[in-house]
Formats: C-alpha cells, sequence, structure tokens
C-alpha cells in the first residue's frame, strides 16, 4: 500500500538523521525535499533567514502555525534557550503524527507542545490551557487564508505584547494578499520583508517580519 510524502520525509530521517541530532534532522529532510521528493517546508535558504530571526529575539515563548513534519519545529526549537516553550499547532492528524516522530528523533519533545485542530479553535484557549501570558515570536506557516483571521483572533486575545514579531512565510508564492495589506498598513506594526525563494526551487518567495506595537 502506498506511503504518504510526510511518511518518506520521516523514513529519510530515520535513515540518514543522528537521533538527538537536530541540525542533521534539518539536513536530511533538506536533502531529501531537494534530490527526491519536493514537500512544503520553509527550506534551508528561508530556515536561514528563520534562524537568524529566532536568534535575534531570543523568544521564551513561541507559536507555530502550521506544523507540517516539523522541520522547522525542529528549527526554531534548536536555537531556543534551555527553559523556552514552543507550542505547534496542525490541523491534519498524518501530519502530526509524523511531526511527532521526527520532533522525537530530534530529541527536542520536551521543548515543544504540538496540538492538533483548527488554529482559529485553539488560539482562543492557548492562555488557560497552557499558562501562557504572550508569545515572543510567531511563525505563521499554516493555510494562507487564516493568516489575517488568526492574527486578528491573537490580538484580541491578548496574546501579543508590544514588540512581539510575528514572521510569516510564503506571503509571495502562495501568497497571502490579505495579511500583507493589514499588516503594512496598520499603525500598530512595523513591517520589514525579506525577500528569498520557495523552497527548493528558483521561484520568488519570502518572509515578512512584523513587530507588534502594542
Ligand atoms: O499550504 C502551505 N502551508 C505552508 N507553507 C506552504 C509552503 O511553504 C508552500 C506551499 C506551496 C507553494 C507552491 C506550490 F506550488 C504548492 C504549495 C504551500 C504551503
Ligand atoms: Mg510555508
Amino acid at each position: 500500500t502506498q506511503t504518504t510524502r510526510p511518511q518518506r520525509i520521516l523514513a529519510a530521517v530515520q535513515k540518514n538523521a543522528t537521533r538527538g541530532d537536530p541540525r542533521s534532522v534539518v539536513k536530511a529532510i533538506d536533502q531529501f525535499c531537494r534530490h527526491k521528493e519536493w514537500a512544503m517546508n520553509v527550506g534551508d535558504e528561508k530556515g536561514c533567514i528563520l534562524d537568524s530571526v529566532v536568534t535575534e529575539v531570543n523568544p521564551a515563548t513561541v507559536l507555530e502555525l502550521g506544523t507540517y513534519c516539523g522541520y522547522s519545529t525542529v528549527r526554531i526549537a534548536s536555537l531556543l534557550p534551555s527553559h523556552a516553550k514552543l507550542i505547534t499547532l496542525e490541523f491534519d492528524p498524518g501530519n502530526a503524527a509524523i511531526a511527532r516522530q521526527v520532533i522525537a528523533w530530534a530529541g527536542l519533545a520536551d521543548k515543544i507542545q504540538l496540538v492538533e485542530g483548527a488554529s482559529g479553535d485553539w488560539i482562543p484557549k492557548l492562555k488557560e490551557k497552557f499558562g501562557i501570558e504572550t508569545f515572543d515570536l510567531v511563525f505563521l506557516d499554516h493555510w494562507k487564508d487564516r493568516y489575517l483571521p488568526d492574527t486578528k483572533l491573537m490580538e484580541e486575545c491578548g496574546l501579543l505584547r508590544k514588540g512581539s514579531i510575528l514572521l510569516a512565510d510564503n506571503v509571495i508564492c502562495p501568497g497571502t494578499p490579505d495579511y500583507l495589506e493589514y499588516i503594512r498598513n496598520s499603525p500598530r506594526y512595523k513591517s520589514q520583508y525579506f525577500k528569498s525563494h520557495l523552497e527548493y526551487t528558483k521561484a520568488e518567495d519570502g518572509l515578512e517580519k512584523s513587530v507588534f506595537l502594542g
């Protein structure tokens, strides 16, 4: 019977990466997706921009919207200080099941809380469920039509503080025009575009970094 793409990504990690070594997990996925089969991980080029933002923010609390196979989850968590916590929301149960195993292989399960379900349902519950006040960094990488409603929801739920950073993937490809329009014209945000390429391709894409001004 046919395996899924996430199952093939996990197999590549278990074959080529060293248990407990997050960077080898990231490298194994990038090798597989560049040479064997494309997949929608943020990838190595945009991943370097992600790394620089995470290192600069040095967040104690991170929210990731869209786990997929856990590539960016592992990439972010590997750069966090010891006490820091990362919550990642994944809608698809199949993706979540693979991501849990990728995260375990990387040895980062104690830093990461993977929550299965719709971001719109879970965002209002994060404070009570995880005792979170606000997020220092949010990585938006789920569904393009949810970037704007979920950002407004995070504002309404008081999950952002003065200085919280939003980093959004795919603002060019597939593109999130309503989100860009809102975030670039709102007086409550200061935004910056990091031009890059769609993972493993030459197509243009980029990350939008926005600071919440309160
Ligand atoms: O749906 C997506 N969620 C999160 N990230 C994505 C991502 O980085 C790329 C793409 C994508 C881009 C081009 C294409 F031809 C097909 C899919 C989708 C998502
Ligand atoms: Mg993406």
